[in-house]
């Protein structure tokens, strides 16, 4: 369980800000988790800014939702640079499905972090070819903090960090859920 870290303030007088990363498969909870820090962070009373890349509309324009049906309101954004202006004051950024933002996002987290703000972000690690996925891997090289979360494999109940994509599209961008892809292990996804 990931529980926020301590940053003193008091010696500097200046808030440190810093990266958190949340990745994994396809079903691995990272959207839950992402909701949960952020949850916490409101009840703490920390303002908290949230943001998605708009092409993801797969289950509502603005909100992000998790496979569980948890939810959480968003802003969508095409251009990771809006994040800069859109954070204003806020304490805590979150930013849900990174992989389909623009390489641009991770200088955006890193100016977010290093203007005292606790950027939260999750996204996949891996394209349905398990090959990296977008901004994640530089995302993941910045962050302070990363947490890989892992889904349950469909095939054999083993711990799974693949995206198996059921059908066979080979553009690594394409929507879906369990109509298009599952949670596989490294041995049920290359059989
Ligand atoms: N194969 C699976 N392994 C684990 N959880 C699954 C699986 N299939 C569906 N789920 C559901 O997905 C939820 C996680 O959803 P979500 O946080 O949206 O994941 P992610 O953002 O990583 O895709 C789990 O709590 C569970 O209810
Ligand atoms: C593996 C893979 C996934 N996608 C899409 C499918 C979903 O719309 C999102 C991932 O959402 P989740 O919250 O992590 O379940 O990404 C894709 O476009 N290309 C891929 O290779
Ligand atoms: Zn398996």
């Amino acid at each position: 369980m990931f529980i926020e870290p301590y940053h003193n303030q008091q010696q500097t007088g200046q808030r440190t800000g810093w990266i958190e990363v949340i990745c994994g498969s396809m079903f691995s909870g990272k959207t839950e988790e992402l909701i949960r820090r952020l949850n916490r962070a409101r009840i703490a009373k920390q303002d908290v800014k949230i943001f998605k890349p708009a092409v993801d509309t797969r289950y509502h324009h603005e909100d992000i939702v998790s496979h569980n049906a948890s939810s959480i309101s968003s802003i969508p954004l095409k251009d990771p640079a809006e994040m800069l202006s859109l954070a204003g004051n806020c304490d805590v950024v979150g930013i849900d499905e990174a992989q389909f933002f623009q390489e641009s996002v991770v200088e955006v987290a890193n100016r977010l972090a290093d203007a005292g703000k606790r950027v939260i972000v999750a996204g996949l690690d891996m394209d349905f070819q398990g090959k990296p996925f977008g901004p994640m891997p530089s995302l993941m090289s910045i962050a302070e903090y990363i947490t890989k979360v892992h889904a349950v494999c469909v095939v054999c109940g083993d711990v799974a960090n693949y995206s198996y994509r059921k059908i066979p599209a080979q553009n690594q961008v394409l929507l879906g859920e369990t109509d298009s892809y599952e949670a596989r292990c490294r041995k049920c996804f290359h059989t």
